[in-house]
């Protein structure tokens, strides 16, 4: 497995344009939106999925794969059940640690923030974006196990039956808004040099302010 593993090539998409980071503007969040048009653009799938590493009660981390929904000044955006796992550890540490890597690009972009949920009504209107079989298994979250997978899927043709028009949103589905304090965007060079710029939350500067400087690679 090891040589299997060794023999994959890694940073096959590497770009020849260079990596401005005098062009870069002083708010990182409109360059994480770039950064995922770009990678869309070079035929990257699902660009707008993103880890979000969340912490339990005891201090271990879980993390897993979500799509962001939208992207603003100051917030990145996603939705979940605020009683799943990732929503229950942000209701008691709203810590957060998010990433997103695009092969097609040879780019990734990491994020440290908190985490809290925008309330109802902007809950409810995401929900209302989305597609019927999304809306529909968004209805299927339950804490614990799955006996069989057959009633999960009766569970889903019940609720559609139950619904033929509009599907009410589920109480506890909740969009949520990540607050970045950190954001790394980093960028594979073909000389193996990357590049590497750090943004921090910089209090001097105000409630928007950021400070960014260039890592070693
Ligand atoms: C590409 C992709 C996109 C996903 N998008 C979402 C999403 O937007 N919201 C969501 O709740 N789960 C999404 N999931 C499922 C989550 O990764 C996760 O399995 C689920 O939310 C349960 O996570 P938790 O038990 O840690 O809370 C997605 C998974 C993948 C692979």
């Amino acid at each position: 497995m090891r040589r299997r593993l060794r023999a994959i090539p890694v940073f096959k998409n590497v770009r020849a344009a260079e990596f401005r980071e005098k062009d870069l503007p002083d708010n990182p969040l409109p360059v994480i939106a770039d950064w995922i048009l770009a990678a869309h653009a070079a035929g990257q799938p699902e660009p707008h999925a993103m880890s979000l590493c969340t912490v339990g009660p005891t201090g271990v981390p879980s993390s897993r794969v979500l799509i962001v929904k939208d992207i603003d000044d100051r917030h990145l955006y996603f939705a979940t059940p605020a009683g799943s796992r990732k929503g229950l550890e942000i209701a008691t540490n709203p810590h957060v640690a998010a990433h997103f890597h695009w092969p097609a690009t040879g780019q990734q972009i990491r994020i440290v923030g908190t985490a809290a949920g925008q309330g109802r009504e902007a809950s409810e209107r995401d929900f209302a974006e989305r597609g019927r079989g999304s809306q529909l298994a968004a209805h299927l979250h339950r804490p614990g196990p799955l006996t069989d997978r057959r009633s999960a899927l009766a569970e889903f043709e019940r609720l559609g039956a139950v619904h033929p028009g509009e599907v009410p949103c589920p109480p506890d589905w909740t969009l949520y808004a990540i607050s970045p304090t950190e954001v790394e965007f980093w960028e594979a060079s073909a000389d193996r040099v990357h590049h590497r710029i750090v943004y921090r939350r910089d209090a001097t500067a105000g409630a928007d302010g950021w400070a960014h400087e260039l890592m070693w690679p």
